[in-house]
């Protein structure tokens, strides 16, 4: 894949006016600023980050050794302006004519992203959804290894789902430890999910993911983050009944501009439009 001449423009963002090319990889002064950057990246682009990421690597997988921002842009399905924004909170900045190079790049987002740390993840809750996570063969590829399962149901006590063997919630904090775990999802009913929190966070877990319908209380080393595909759908909703809304009020503002410029005679109004000059009278 080749880039564009007009790949490193300047976005929307001030800070790419001032440098167009990769920062030298110093790594004393590199770390702290990296780590200056990081704390200051809003929430939303770091979620584009990981989307950036997905996509840098499908291109490495083909050998590509540079994209331009449009290409990329396209590849994660968000446009270049902001592309160009997200990726100047990590100080890339590509070259101009040349683009990123892909190498690069997966670095500073893999740096950015704590992703050069070794994760290993433990499930808690092997229902119905415990089992599709334990069985989903997408996270070890990403990075996130599935190492231990736990439940409290004798019946699923040493069975294997996804080839790791269920062991017993008693026995979280000794496994977690000698596994190393470093991030725990729940997938337990709200009722007791707290207390599988706690045992996760003993058992030396920083990072959990909740599924539970309950406001987890962890300490201040302890990063939480809630998945609710309700509220997932709520947005959507919310996104389709704006868009329902600027539609309407566009059809509004156009029935007041073509009554504007209505037949000559007919004082402004479209014949046939006496639903747009009524809400005109409401307006009014
Ligand atoms: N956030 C979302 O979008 C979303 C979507 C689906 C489900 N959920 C939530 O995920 C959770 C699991 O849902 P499910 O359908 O898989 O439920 P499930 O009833 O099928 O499975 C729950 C499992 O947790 C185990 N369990 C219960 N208490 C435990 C404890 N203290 N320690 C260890 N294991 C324990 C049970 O034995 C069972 O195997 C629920 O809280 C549900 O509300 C969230």
């Amino acid at each position: 894949m080749t880039a564009d001449g007009a790949d490193v423009q300047d976005g929307d963002g001030q800070a790419e006016a001032d440098s167009r090319t990769e920062p030298k990889q110093s790594p004393e002064i590199e770390v702290p600023a990296a780590r200056e950057r990081a704390r200051a990246i809003p929430e939303a682009a770091v979620a584009r980050l990981a989307v950036y990421l997905r996509a840098l690597s499908g291109l490495a997988d083909q050998n590509v050794s540079t994209v331009s921002s449009d290409e990329l842009a396209v590849a994660a399905g968000v446009n270049s302006a902001k592309l160009r924004k997200d990726l100047s909170y990590i100080g890339s900045y590509g070259t101009r004519g040349v683009g990123y190079e892909v190498s690069v790049l997966i670095g500073q987002i893999e740096r950015t992203l704590g992703l050069t740390r070794k994760h290993s993840v433990a499930v808690v809750g092997i229902g119905n959804l415990g089992h599709a996570l334990a069985n989903y063969g997408g996270f070890p590829s990403r990075g996130f290894p599935v190492s231990a399962l736990f439940d409290l149901d004798p019946d699923l006590i040493g069975v294997p789902v996804g080839g790791i063997p269920v062991s017993h919630i008693d026995d979280i904090v000794k496994v977690c430890t000698e596994r190393e775990v470093t991030i725990g999802v729940i997938a337990t009913p709200a009722q007791g999910a707290q207390e599988v929190c706690d045992r996760l966070v003993a058992g030396g877990v920083t990072c959990i993911l909740n599924f539970a319908p309950v406001v987890l209380q962890v300490p201040e080393n302890v990063e939480v983050r809630k998945v609710d595909l309700a509220v997932e759908m709520q947005i959507l909703s919310f996104h389709v009944a704006r868009r329902q809304q600027e539609a309407a009020a566009e059809a509004d503002q156009s029935a007041v501009d073509g009554a504007d410029i209505g037949p000559p005679g007919s004082g402004g109004q479209v014949p046939g439009d006496v639903e747009s000059a009524d809400r005109m009278v409401e307006r009014l």
